[in-house]
């Protein structure tokens, strides 16, 4: 499980530490894993010509002390301060006395730029002179971000107006949860963690890996039957959507309930069966339901006064009532792409685009409801645990159907057995792996995500 800590709690833990230590000694390591990641990004330190971007704080220390480090070993380091009355100290001392060298403007050709403008002491946009530095960054540098890239908010991941884009992050003691979500997270390039010996307790955010999936994955016993597996319920399809319904049908089949029973018109019941022979027609009972894709408008209700999970999507989240969700004695998932977020919340697409965290902690408080924010870093609320970042996927998800595929998987899993959280988590994590096997760089189509599932989930399990 990759874990990621707020601010608040990774400046509580530094307290606690740098109390027992002396001082100095926490930016001494951050800058030691600093310049060790650097180095190792260069094909030769010596000689190798290093820009540091100094911000005020301690941020600007690490990347001081760090370019220390890789003067000493020959590099020709040269640090560009944000404001120059105000740089580390010690750090300034440091570089110096290495050999480095200070100057007003970004040089014009770089091997590698440290970007230790801001980290987790920066607060909104960039202000006009640190912009002005990133703006000037060398084409063709490597770009190592200490702690974060600047201009990404620590705690969300948001971004307002510019930020430095790594190609690599050196982060100091916790990964730090806007390092996952976007957009921030893909200004940060490759995460690396430097160990600076915190003790941290529950984390803000986690991120599922393979081995956590496999754990989680549904795997049938010697006294499984179908029904014991679970039976999965869709309502979906439409006239004007049949194909919606043969997609749900397909991820469901792909995610371990023993059946997969479709409801719906009789002419896109027809159609799923032509391509999916074992699927059940027609009501019966279930262990879960999803609702929703291709649906049109009505059949909803009866299904959430059903007492088993109901994932809802696509069409079923229009018009939802918080008020009876909230009555629902069974767990209830949602999964809004970000438009039906917004719609969700009364609130603009491009606000739920741009605070990510925020809006699936809103959706999921206000519907009391496990939510799924589909999109570039799907998100997993439920409420109460650590937001669930999916590190799977890739944009070539961005087709039409492929969201159908997601909610049938994921309705399959809760069938299985699974909690909210974790059929949800799970499904996304088996569905970005599957989209990326699939397309391998080209573009993709919702079934073929569809049919790599299994591929998938095999990748999960082996160790
Ligand atoms: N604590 C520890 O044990 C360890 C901490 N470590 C390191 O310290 C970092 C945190 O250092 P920090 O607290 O000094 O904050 P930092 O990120 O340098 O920024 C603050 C400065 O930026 C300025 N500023 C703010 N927003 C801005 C904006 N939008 N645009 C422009 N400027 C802006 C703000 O200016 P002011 O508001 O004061 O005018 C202030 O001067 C942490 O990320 C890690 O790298 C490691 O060494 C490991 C041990
Ligand atoms: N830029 C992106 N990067 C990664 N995944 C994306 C991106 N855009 C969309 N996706 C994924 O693609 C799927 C699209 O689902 P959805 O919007 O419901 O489409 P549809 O309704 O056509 O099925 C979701 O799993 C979503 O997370
Ligand atoms: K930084």
């Amino acid at each position: 499980m990759r874990t990621a800590y707020s601010v608040e709690t990774v400046r509580a833990a530094e307290r606690e530490l740098m109390a027992r230590l002396p001082e100095g000694t926490l930016m001494r390591r951050a800058a030691a894993g600093l310049a060790a990641s650097c180095a190792g990004l260069l094909r030769r330190v010596y000689g190798a010509r290093i820009v540091l971007l100094v911000g005020p704080g301690d941020n600007g220390g690490d990347a001081l002390y760090a370019g220390a480090r890789l003067a000493r070993r020959g590099a020709g380091v040269t640090a560009v301060p944000m404001d120059p009355g105000r740089m580390h100290p010690g750090g300034l001392a440091a570089l110096l006395g290495a050999g480095g060298r200070v100057a007003s403007a970004v040089p014009g050709r770089a091997d590698l730029v440290v970007d230790g403008l801001l980290g987790i002491g920066g607060r909104g946009g960039l202000r006009p002179a640190a912009a002005a530095l990133v703006e000037r960054i060398p084409p063709g540098a490597v770009v190592v971000a200490a702690d974060l890239p600047s201009g990404v908010d620590a705690d969300t991941g948001e971004v307002v107006g510019a930020a430095v884009r790594a190609d690599v992050t050196v982060t100091f003691g916790a990964y730090k949860p806007g390092l996952l979500i976007d957009p921030g997270a893909s200004r940060a390039g490759a995460v690396r963690l430097v160990d600076i010996g915190l003790t941290l307790p529950a984390p803000d955010a986690q991120a599922l890996q393979h081995a956590d999936v496999a754990g989680l994955l549904p795997e049938p016993g010697a006294a499984s039957d179908k029904y014991r597996r679970g039976v999965v319920g869709i309502v979906a399809g439409s006239a004007r959507y049949p194909g919606a319904a043969v997609l749900a049908v397909a991820g469901a089949l792909r995610g371990g309930a023993g059946a997969v029973r479709y409801v719906g018109p009789a002419a896109v019941g027809e159609a799923v069966l032509a391509r999916y022979p074992e699927t059940l027609i027609g009501r019966g009972r279930v262990q879960a339901w999803v609702v929703g894709p291709g649906l049109g408008d009505e059949r909803r209700a009866q299904v959430l006064e059903d007492p088993v999970p109901v994932l809802v999507d696509a069409d079923g989240l229009r018009g939802l009532d918080p008020q009876a969700l909230r009555a629902r004695t069974a767990p209830t998932l949602l999964t809004p792409h970000a438009g039906e977020a917004a719609a969700l919340l009364g609130v603009g697409r491009e606000e739920v685009e741009a605070g990510r965290l925020a809006s699936v902690r809103a959706l999921a408080q206000r519907y009391g409801a496990t939510v799924l924010l589909k999109g570039s870093t799907t998100l997993v609320c439920d409420g109460t645990a650590p937001v669930r970042v999916n590190p799977t996927g890739t944009p070539w998800l961005a087709t039409a159907g492929s969201g159908d595929v997601l909610s049938g998987l994921a309705g399959s899993l809760l069938a299985a057995g699974l909690s909210g959280p974790d059929a949800a988590s799970v499904a996304a994590y088996l569905h970005g792996l599957a989209a990326r096997r699939a397309a391998s760089g080209a573009p993709l189509h919702a079934h073929e995500v569809a049919e790599a599932l299994p591929a998938a989930w095999r990748d999960v399990r082996t160790p």
